[in-house]
């Protein structure tokens, strides 16, 4: 046991331990660099730079990384690159750490949900501010149990380091053991030093996967929960409420039961279904007059001869639609008649093969002479022109609150300072009833209160353009009328030109001005909403209309 305590505090073993981490380190890092970097090619549009990133990879996971080691130490100065034994043993740790950091990096980007993705790019940020707001932070979480193992694994690969000669814990061992025959005391006493190495390891995983946890209580929280463990008769410790105005009125109910939310009952400024509102555009005369004024108004979209084919199959075929500033066009159509898809080509979240789109009279994604702009320049051009879109799936990001996902691509994309972009996502939440749940997670909300956010995010900027894709039929039936009020509280308010792709007869009759009927990838029939729907002239219209209203 004395020999064990021994060389437990060994200098020599000691200095030993310090050899295998600056290998391990080097390893670690050096791989971290290299494995970003075939990411990046893997993933990039490129195929020639994914080809090269794969073969790579399977020459430096396919050979043993002993044979790596000597390669980098010996084979290396015969091309005139001379290493010190431990640069050329890190250097071969990083390139055999690297393909299986890259694989780590490049399973946990592709894993973030694509959704968030589009809705990046419909808000208008560029790849970048997607990759670094969304992507990121995203991918960062879910990677670190994998990176912690990979650490391990490096770790103990650097005994490796000794068939170079680099005087790391395992060489100096069994040097050690060689020389006093001491075997079970050395053996055990640096088995031990890898345990504890392997074990920190361990416990900064643990710290990190705490820290990022985004359902962990914020610091004040937890203090405010100690104290009350400390006191225990103390039921309102100071600190209790100290979450900031908006923490205040959070109900005591589970936060996705929006139903049962007595607050949001209370606060909801939004009319009852069958409001002023929706009775005043449900008048003909309404109508006429409205109709009047909507067609003195500029064009805010113009769709001429849009083509859109995926492989073989035609999905739009010739659409000509134009849709003015203030008003609003219900989308309505079989299921595969192309209605997201065109409204996926209107903002240019969807290429197309023949054809024009103009919103606010600018080409978005194309130059004039037809040419694809880059997805960074078509951002900028999103966010210039102003269109905004609603997203079947909402699609909120899922690590920011609901506050934070309408004031952070403000300020990402339009510039706001922190001040500005808070304020405005604050009022927006008001307007939408939500105002007591600015600090949820989305996860934390029922799909219709996430719905709501979704549309407060998309009319935050100001959009004169805003595309809702079937905003409710991700949506239980009871949660469809509160994202509908507000939708038509928003058409009416605003004067925003609006297209909405909906299943909903009765919502498309109150709030649209304009009902377009989409079949197999053409529109088949268009006119004033009250007069398609109640007095189709196309049997396909009819069909749908009859088989809707059954339903
Ligand atoms: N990325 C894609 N690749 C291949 N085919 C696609 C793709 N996206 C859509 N499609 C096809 O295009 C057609 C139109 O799809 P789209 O989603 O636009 O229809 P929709 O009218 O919105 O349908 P729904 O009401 O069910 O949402 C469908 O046949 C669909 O399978």
């Amino acid at each position: 046991m004395d020999l064990f305590i021994h060389y437990l505090s060994m200098p020599y073993l000691l200095d030993g331990v310090g050899y295998t981490l600056l290998i391990t380190v080097l390893g670690l890092l050096g791989g971290l660099a290299m494995g970003v970097v075939l990411a990046w090619m893997q993933l990039s549009r490129f195929r020639a730079l994914a080809i090269i990133a794969r073969g790579y990879s399977i020459i430096f996971r396919g050979t043993p990384l002993i044979l790596q080691m000597v390669f980098c130490y010996n084979a290396l100065p015969l091309i005139g690159i001379k290493l010190t034994a431990i640069s050329a043993a890190g250097l071969a740790l990083a390139l055999n750490e690297a393909p299986f950091i890259a694989e780590i990096l490049r399973s946990n980007v592709i894993g973030v949900d694509r959704g968030q993705i589009s809705a990046g790019q419909a808000l208008g940020m560029t790849p970048a501010a997607i990759m670094r707001r969304v992507i990121a932070p995203q991918a960062i979480r879910s990677m670190v149990p994998a990176l912690g193992n990979e650490t391990v694994s490096a770790l103990k690969n650097s005994s490796l380091a000794s068939v170079v000669a680099v005087q790391e814990l395992t060489l100096r061992s069994t040097q050690l053991a060689s020389a006093t025959f001491d075997f079970f005391s050395i053996f055990f006493a640096s088995g031990l030093m890898y345990l504890v190495l392997t074990g920190a390891v361990a416990v900064i995983q643990i710290v990190v996967e705490m820290l990022l946890d985004l359902d962990r209580p914020p610091p004040r929280e937890q203090l405010s929960r100690f104290l009350r463990a400390l006191l225990p008769g103390r039921t309102e410790p100071a600190l209790a409420t100290a979450g900031g105005p908006m923490s205040a009125p959070t109900p005591p109910t589970p936060p996705d039961v929006a139903g049962a939310d007595p607050t949001e009952t209370a606060t909801d400024p939004l009319p009852p279904a069958s409001s002023k509102v929706a009775s005043q555009t449900a008048h003909g005369i309404d109508r006429a007059a409205r109709a009047q004024r909507l067609a003195g108004n500029v064009v805010a979209v113009e769709v001429r001869g849009l083509h859109k084919r995926y492989g073989a199959q035609t999905v739009l075929g010739g659409v000509d639609l134009t849709v003015r500033t203030g008003e609003v066009v219900a989308l309505l159509g079989p299921s595969g008649s192309g209605k997201s898809t065109l409204l996926r080509c209107i903002n240019r979240l969807e290429g197309w093969d023949e054809g024009s789109i103009r919103v606010g009279g600018q080409l978005l994604g194309t130059d004039e002479a037809g040419h694809a702009l880059s997805p960074r320049a078509t951002a900028q051009m999103r966010a210039s022109v102003g269109v905004g879109m609603v997203f079947q799936q909402f699609n909120l990001f899922g690590h920011l609150s609901a506050r934070e996902n309408i004031a952070g691509p403000l300020r990402w994309v339009q510039g706001l300072s922190r001040l500005d972009a808070d304020r405005r996502a604050q009022q927006l939440l008001e307007r939408v009833g939500l105002a007591h749940r600015a600090d949820a997670l989305p996860r934390h909300l029922s799909g219709g209160q996430q719905q709501r956010v979704a549309i407060a995010r998309a009319v935050a900027p100001g959009p004169s353009v805003l595309l809702l894709d079937e905003p409710t039929s991700a949506l239980d039936p009871e949660l469809v009328s509160e994202v509908l009020e507000v939708i038509q509280r928003l058409a009416v308010e605003e004067g925003l030109a609006m297209i909405i792709s909906t299943h909903q007869l009765r919502f498309a009759g109150d709030v649209a001005d304009r009902v377009v009927f989409l079949a197999g990838g053409s529109i088949v029939e268009e006119g004033p909403a009250d007069q398609v729907l109640n007095t189709p002239r196309h049997p396909l219209t009819a069909r749908f209309l009859s088989k809707m209203n059954a339903e």
